[in-house]
């Protein structure tokens, strides 16, 4: 797999920068929530780690200024960073198992009667960098399993044409990506001819992010518009779709960038294989299916203003309704690939377990 990938998300102790042109230091949890809920950085994983590392770029200038706080002050003011962080965007579940595993290993130290305010601090530096680390191993193996799988679906198949949809690269997690990884780790075993993305409309992630992404790694790749799909998959031959995800059910049903659905429904229509590329970290199992799931309403001018000239193009007086994301339901989902393997197991439900999945294969 080429190793020359982009990083949206730059970070050595005490400092962090992200992608928009890596321009924007990131120094306060305020500039966090900024750049999460402005989608400056973006991506399910992308956004727990940003959200992550500002806090342990806070907690390391404590901690070089030798802050003397308690420890239960200390405690107290990350939790409520914490919180405000996870208002920042309400779909993808990273942000928020990255605010209750934080929140419990701090809670944890607490009952620890030798801990003091350097060691909360420290905690937090160690579990942010952590969370940076993680994300980089299991993109590694998602995109391995993911890769390992369709080519067991086609083997012998040397010329496969997938279809993506948004980004979920290099540029919305820490490194390699999740479906784009399984798409970058086909293309390293030499067996895809084609990759295709979307433009992914109103914030084009697909054009503006995942075409850069495969045009910088010398991947064949086309964009296409949004509307363009059930007709792609009706005149080329379109071995697989793989997607991202924000929030996968215990039952397998997705909530992903809008659009997703759609896709899926035509790749029913057309018999190809839809699946979703997602680290455990985008599951949440409090969730049993994707009507509980809070979807993100964007705000209109994603729609209504021309990005460049900033100029409406809209006439005044419309409605206009702008999800950030729907939700696919378990039925339409072929396998959900993850770091520990593919869930392709389904239930009487044409839906799957996937709690049963993850107790089964967490080491
Ligand atoms: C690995 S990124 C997962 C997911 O996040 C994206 O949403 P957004 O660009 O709004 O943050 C998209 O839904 C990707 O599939």
């Amino acid at each position: 797999m080429s190793t020359a990938t982009l990083e949206a998300i730059k970070y050595v102790r005490g400092d962090l920068k992200i992608l928009d042109q890596l321009l924007i230091p990131v120094l306060t949890s305020e500039d966090a929530f900024k750049a999460i809920a402005e989608m400056k950085v973006r991506g399910a994983p992308a956004i727990a780690i940003v959200a992550a590392l500002c806090l342990a770029v806070e907690a390391n200038e404590m901690l070089k200024k030798g802050e003397n706080a308690s420890a239960e002050e200390i405690a107290k003011l990350f939790s409520e960073k914490l919180d405000y962080l996870s208002l920042s965007r309400p779909t993808a579940v990273n942000l928020f198992i990255m605010v209750d595993d934080f929140k419990k290993k701090i809670k944890a130290a607490l009952e620890n009667t030798n801990c003091n305010g350097s060691f909360i601090l420290q905690l937090i530096i160690d579990e942010a960098e952590n969370l940076m680390n993680e994300d980089i191993e299991e993109n590694h193996k998602i995109s391995h399993f993911g890769a390992d799988h369709i080519l067991d679906l086609y083997s012998g198949d040397k010329e496969l044409r997938v279809l993506t949809h948004c980004n979920t690269g290099a540029l919305a997690t820490m490194k390699y990506g999740t479906a784009l990884g399984v798409i970058r780790a086909l293309h390293g075993h030499n067996v895809l001819t084609h990759a295709y993305c979307t433009e992914t409309r109103p914030y084009n992630q697909g054009a503006r992010l995942t075409a850069f992404e495969l045009v910088y790694e010398k991947i064949p790749a086309t964009l296409i518009v949004d509307s363009a799909v059930s007709y792609l998959m009706s005149t080329k031959k379109i071995h697989c779709v793989v997607v991202g995800a924000d929030r996968v059910c215990n039952n397998g049903d997705t909530a992903n960038k809008v659009g997703t659905y759609q896709i899926a429904i035509a790749a029913k229509f057309h018999n190809i294989p839809f699946f979703v590329a997602a680290p455990s970290k985008s599951i949440d199992l409090n969730t049993s299916d994707g009507s509980k799931i809070k979807i993100e309403q964007r705000h209109e001018n994603e729609i209504t203003m021309n990005s460049h000239s900033n100029k409406r193009i809209v006439v005044d007086g419309v409605g206009v309704w702008n999800p950030g994301f729907d939700v696919t339901p378990a039925t339409l989902i072929t396998g959900i690939i993850t770091e520990l393997g593919v869930i392709s197991t389904k239930n009487e439900n044409n839906e799957f377990d996937v709690q049963h999945f993850l107790t089964s294969n967490k080491n």
